[in-house]
């Protein structure tokens, strides 16, 4: 079973897709570390003009020894980064066989990001639109940052997510948008474990009617 998560920064796409792993003993993936790690890769060529491919050759040669600094690949910095070399068609071309090899291997795998449901896992199994207003995102995101010892000023958190968010939402080679087949859920007023709860039950519902050779939606 193939499970494609996706929503905007902070939605806790992340905490759903590594809850929903554990629930059905399958892999996860969270591909934004892939353009996280890209980007601090290429940090110091932001603004030049060599950024574009400085960023494509870094997503070439990335491998799993890049994804092992948690720390640096979830800063706030890393995440600006991030969404400014997702802009580059050839950074996205150069993550697509690593994400679609995660995918599809034996088993299945649950992969959260921004474009899963519609350009990685068009053919997913069960795909989940992860939604909360941008204000309780700021707050999840600023106490996950405080609980680090980080210092936030909650006004300009809640502006860069707003605009990493825009970027993305603008993003012409993104696939950044809810696919037709796509549950939205929105976890606002929801708790992780009722978030959980909820997304557990979408699966189950979903594989139930494609078991009985029903259409889902
Ligand atoms: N429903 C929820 N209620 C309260 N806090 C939550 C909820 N879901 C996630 N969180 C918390 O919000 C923070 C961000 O969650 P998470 O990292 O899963 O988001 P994300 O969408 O994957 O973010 P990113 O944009 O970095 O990929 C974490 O500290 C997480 O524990
Ligand atoms: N499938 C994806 C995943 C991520 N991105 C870009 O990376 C940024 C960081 O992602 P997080 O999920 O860790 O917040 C994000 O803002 C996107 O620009 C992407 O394009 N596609």
């Amino acid at each position: 079973m193939i499970i494609a998560v996706d929503g905007p920064a902070a939605s806790g796409k992340g905490t759903l897709a590594s809850g929903l792993a554990g629930h059905y003993g399958l892999p996860h993936l969270d591909t934004g570390l892939l353009y996280r790690a890209v980007g601090l890769a290429v940090a110091d060529t932001a603004d030049r003009p060599e950024f574009e491919q400085a960023a494509i050759a870094a997503a070439k040669a990335l491998d799993t020894s890049h994804l092992v600094d948690r720390e640096a690949l979830t800063s706030a910095e890393a995440g600006v980064l991030a969404s400014k070399v997702a802009v580059f068609a050839g950074v996205r071309a150069a993550l697509f066989d690593f994400q679609r090899a995660f995918a599809t291997q034996k088993g299945g795998a649950v992969l959260d990001g921004r474009d899963i449901g519609t350009k990685i896992c068009p053919d997913a199994d069960v795909k989940l639109f992860i939604q909360a207003d941008s204000k309780a995102r700021m707050e999840r995101r600023a106490r996950q940052l405080e609980k680090r010892g980080v210092v936030v000023d909650r006004y300009a958190l809640y502006h860069q997510i707003e605009e990493r968010d825009a970027r993305d939402m603008l993003n012409p080679h993104g696939g950044f948008y809810k696919a037709d087949d796509a549950h939205l859920l929105d976890t606002t007023l929801m708790g992780i474990e009722a978030a959980l709860r909820a997304a557990i039950e979408i699966v189950d519902r979903t594989m139930a009617l494609k078991a009985g050779g029903q259409s889902p939606s």
